[in-house]
C-alpha cells in the first residue's frame, strides 16, 4: 500500500505561538480520513501544509512522495484538490458554473484566453452531474444558493483528476437539505474505488458521510488520536479533544455526539 502522506514532528509557529506541535500522520492510498477538532486546534493549518499552500516551520511534510521545501509545489499541486472557504471566496461571482470548473485544469479562478480541449470540457460536463448541478452549468456561480456551490467547488477540486482531494468544512453553512445531499454526493465518491484518497475537515461528527475510514482528532495544536474511525469515534476520545463530557451514537453508516448528561 503506498504512502500518500507522510508528517513526521510537524511544527508551524507564527511569532511566539505554536499552531501544530510535532504532528505525525500517516495517510496510505484508498483511506478516507475525516480531520475533527475544535475551534482554533490547528485543523485548517494542518489541511494548508498538506495541499503544499505552507511550509512547516519544523519537521518533514511528505506530499505524495515529495518531501516540501525540496519539491517545485507547483508541479505538485495539480496532483492535489483543494476546496475551501478561502478558495471559494476568490471564485468571481460572474463566472459561468461551467467555467468555475473548467478553469481549475489551469488552477486559475477566472476565465481569460486560455483555450480548453474537447476532453477537459467533457470532464467539466461529468463532474457537474456527477454533482447533480449538471443543469445549473451556465448559470452566474454569484446566483447559485450555498448548497449548490459547495457541489461546485467539490466539482472543480475533482478537475485535474487529483490523487489527494482535500474538503475544508464541505458543509459548513448549509441547511439540513444542503448538508444531507452533499453528505450523499460524498458518500457515493467514498465508496468508489478509483476516487482519490479524501481528507474532509470539520467540527461536527454528523457532517461525517458513510464510508469515511479513519480520524485524525486534534486537541489544541496536537494530534488528541488518530487511526481507524470506529477505534478514534468514543466517547472517551470526544470528551477529552472537545473538553467537555460527551456521549457518541453511531447507526446507519453516520455519527452523533451531544453532551453527556
Ligand atoms: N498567522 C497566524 N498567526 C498567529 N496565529 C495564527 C495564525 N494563523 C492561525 N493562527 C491561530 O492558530 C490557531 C489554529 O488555527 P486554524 O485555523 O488552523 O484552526 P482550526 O482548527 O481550523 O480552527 P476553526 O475550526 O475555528 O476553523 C488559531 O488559534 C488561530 O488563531
Amino acid at each position: 500500500m503506498s504512502t500518500v502522506l507522510d508528517l513526521s514532528g510537524v511544527t508551524v509557529r507564527r511569532g511566539t505561538t505554536t499552531i501544530l506541535d510535532s504532528v505525525d500522520w500517516r495517510v496510505n492510498e484508498g483511506e478516507r480520513w475525516i480531520v475533527l477538532g475544535p475551534n482554533g486546534a490547528g485543523k485548517t493549518t494542518l489541511l494548508q501544509i498538506v495541499a503544499t499552500r505552507m511550509h512547516p516551520t519544523a519537521g518533514r511534510a511528505e506530499v505524495l512522495g515529495a518531501t516540501l521545501g525540496h519539491t517545485d509545489v507547483f508541479e505538485l499541486r495539480p496532483r492535489v484538490g483543494l476546496s475551501s472557504a478561502s478558495l471559494a471566496d476568490r471564485i468571481p461571482g460572474g463566472e459561468t458554473v461551467r467555467d468555475v470548473v473548467l478553469t481549475a485544469a489551469y488552477g486559475v479562478t477566472g476565465r481569460w484566453q486560455e483555450t480548453y480541449d474537447d476532453v477537459d470540457e467533457q470532464r467539466a460536463t461529468d463532474l457537474l452531474a456527477a454533482f447533480d448541478v449538471a443543469k445549473l452549468a451556465d448559470r452566474h456561480y454569484g446566483t447559485l444558493s450555498e448548497g449548490e456551490r459547495k457541489r461546485v467547488q467539490i466539482a472543480r477540486a475533482l478537475m485535474t483528476d487529483p490523487e489527494l482531494l482535500l474538503l475544508d468544512e464541505p458543509a459548513a453553512g448549509l441547511d439540513l437539505g444542503g448538508r444531507e445531499e452533499l453528505l450523499a454526493a460524498l458518500t457515493e465518491l467514498a465508496a468508489e474505488p478509483t476516487s482519490p484518497v479524501l481528507v474532509l475537515v470539520t467540527h461536527h461528527v454528523e457532517e461525517i458521510p458513510e464510508g469515511f475510514t479513519h480520524v485524525l482528532l486534534m486537541g489544541r495544536s496536537r494530534i488528541h488520536a488518530a487511526g481507524p474511525i470506529d477505534e478514534v469515534l468514543t466517547a472517551d476520545h470526544l470528551s477529552a479533544a472537545f473538553g467537555l463530557p460527551l456521549v457518541v451514537a453511531h447507526g446507519g453508516g453516520r455519527w452523533l455526539a451531544r453532551a453527556a448528561r
